[in-house]
């Protein structure tokens, strides 16, 4: 499986199902779509901000639903299989993408699998399993998101120094030796400690090596 990223922005997510999967899901996609929930109870969990729709459709109701919303994507999250079923057709019949969170293993191109994310604007870190230790995958993220606790400010840092350099029509070379010697330098992780200022500043020392190795050389 190969993971690609999908932009949800000004998109509709349907999820069926108000458990604490139906929860997690809605959490997640409600931070950029429009997310409804459409389920007979919810769980006693955060939804972020979907909007929850209490109705128990029938696996016939629910492609009135998904051709109602035009969902991007529809998430069959119940714990009812017939349910789950009629989800994945009608997000298939619309031209939707669906993920069956009940289900692990291959896929036909359209069914989608929720990765475990690490999400600190503008870096997204995805970790799978192929479906065959979800709880891996989860314990994974949690030992990025320790291990790089500065990972968007450093993008934003690299980012700034790539456009300056680009700015100042340094060859492609060297902007690149200079942008990998400062994401590489744990004197730079170190410095983002304390703040993106002290971090700038050690990445402008570690530039200043680094053209005076390539001087010296
Ligand atoms: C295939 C997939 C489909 C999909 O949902 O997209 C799927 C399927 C299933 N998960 C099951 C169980 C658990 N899932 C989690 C957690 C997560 N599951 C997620 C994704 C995925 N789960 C996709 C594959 C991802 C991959 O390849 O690794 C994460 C990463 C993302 C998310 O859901 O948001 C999120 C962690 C988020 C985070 O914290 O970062 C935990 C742990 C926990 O809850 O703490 C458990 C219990 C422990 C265990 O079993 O490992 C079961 C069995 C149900 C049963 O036994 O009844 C099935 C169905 C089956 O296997 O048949
Ligand atoms: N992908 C994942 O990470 C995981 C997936 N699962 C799978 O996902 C399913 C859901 O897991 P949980 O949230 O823990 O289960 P749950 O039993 O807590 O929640 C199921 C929800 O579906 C709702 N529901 C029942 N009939 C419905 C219908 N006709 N239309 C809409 N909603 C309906 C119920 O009211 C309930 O809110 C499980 O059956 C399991 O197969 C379970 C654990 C993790």
């Amino acid at each position: 499986m190969i993971p690609l990223f999908h932009d949800f922005t000004d998109e509709t997510v349907l999820v069926l199902g108000g458990g604490t999967v139906g929860a997690r899901k809605a959490r997640r996609f409600a931070r950029e779509a429009r997310t409804v929930v459409v389920s007979p109870a919810f769980a006693d969990a955060d939804f972020g901000d979907a909007e929850l729709v209490r109705t128990e459709p029938t696996p016939a109701d629910v492609g009135e639903f998904v051709a109602d919303l035009a969902p991007a994507l529809v998430v069959a999250a119940t714990d009812d299989g017939a349910v789950n079923a009629a989800a994945e057709s009608a997000a298939r019949e619309a031209g939707a993408l669906v993920n069956r969170a009940d289900r692990a293993g291959e896929r036909d191109a359209g069914s989608v699998v929720v990765p475990a994310t690490v999400e600190d604007d503008p870096v997204t870190v995805a970790v799978a399993t192929g479906g065959t230790a979800p709880a891996l995958s989860r314990h994974l993220r949690e030992r990025i998101e320790a291990e790089f606790p500065d990972v968007g400010a450093m993008a934003e840092l690299a980012g700034e120094i790539r456009s300056e350099l680009a700015a100042a029509e340094v060859p492609a070379t060297a902007r690149h030796e200079a942008v990998r010697a400062v994401v590489e330098s744990s004197d730079v992780w170190k410095a983002l400690q304390d703040g993106v200022a002290n971090g700038r500043q050690e990445a402008n020392r570690v530039m200043q090596e680094e053209t005076r190795e390539v001087l010296d050389d």
